[in-house]
């Protein structure tokens, strides 16, 4: 089963989809590849706004896939992963087209991160979203504590230390959703979008290119950057192995 699945959708929607609902769509380094390849994709003239959802009824995306990640140790071996993820993060950022994120179910970790890069993010209702790192004993890795900063001022601190898990309504109040749907998804998105999808992407494009200048000033780049070397740092130490070890023998268990 592929990875991810990109798909052109109505009205010039490109659709991206983390398509690993067993392990409730983690992003492994295929997932990044697939990621990337989209992010490209979304140039073509007939994409009006690039979307990402989750496969499944369960979740949007329960960031870095631990099984794969786990092997990672030492703080140049998770730099690595940490360093491409958030370049992927902030060309998503900074797609020269409307972005939204369709959270279709649980949304943790990493998942928040990739969901606070979209400019806009609309949830089904009954899903849940946290920025949990900091129970794994290290930060956000991925540019999204960054991008979650300058997107939500007021409340994003406090999300980030504290670490929990949020239901729909509360991500409304804190300003992380825009909008909590109960249809199909891709009809939520159509629904959302209606306004900017009816405009032509030149226009689009033309108030992208004012939010982008806003994030180039911002030094987005260099600030994520510093982020994923600053997880990295974390990550190695003994108090995330132990952590992500706990998840490892609780998943071992199950198995
Ligand atoms: C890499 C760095 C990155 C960053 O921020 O920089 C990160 O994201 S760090 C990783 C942070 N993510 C987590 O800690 C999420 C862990 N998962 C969960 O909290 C839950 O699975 C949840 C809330 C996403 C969904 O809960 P639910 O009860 O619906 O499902 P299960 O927990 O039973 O999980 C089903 C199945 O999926 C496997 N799984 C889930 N998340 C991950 C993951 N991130 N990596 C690998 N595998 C994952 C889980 O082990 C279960 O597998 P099974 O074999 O069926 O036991």
């Amino acid at each position: 089963m592929d990875s991810c699945i990109i798909s052109k959708e109505k009205d010039g929607v490109l659709l991206f989809t983390i398509n690993r609902p067993r392990m409730r769509n983690a992003i492994n380094f295929d997932v990044m590849a697939g990621l990337e390849s989209a992010i490209e994709m979304a140039a073509d003239q007939d994409v009006k706004i690039f979307a990402i959802t989750g496969a499944g009824e369960q979740a949007f995306c329960s960031g870095g896939d631990l099984t794969a990640f786990h092997q990672l140790k030492t703080e140049e071996q998770a730099y690595g992963m940490l360093s491409r993820m958030s370049g992927v993060l902030y060309k998503l950022l900074t797609l020269p087209k409307p972005t939204i994120a369709i959270v279709n179910g649980s949304a943790v970790g990493g998942g928040c991160e990739i969901a606070s890069a979209c400019d806009f993010r609309i949830g089904k209702e009954g899903m849940k979203a946290g920025f949990v790192q900091a129970n794994l004993a290290i930060t956000t890795g991925w540019g999204g504590g960054t991008i979650l900063l300058e997107r939500l001022p007021k409340t994003a601190f406090r999300m980030l230390l504290d670490a929990r898990v949020h239901d729909a309504e509360e991500l409304m109040g804190l300003g992380f959703l825009d909008h909590i749907y109960k249809e199909d998804p891709i009809d939520a998105c159509l629904s959302f979008m209606k306004g900017s999808l009816s405009k032509e992407t030149t226009v689009l494009e033309a108030y992208k290119s004012l939010v982008n200048k806003k994030w180039e000033q911002l030094s987005m780049r260099e600030r994520m950057e510093a982020e994923a070397a600053k997880c990295a740092v974390l990550w190695g130490e003994e108090a995330h192995h132990k952590k992500v070890d706990e998840f490892m023998s609780k998943k071992n268990k199950n198995n």
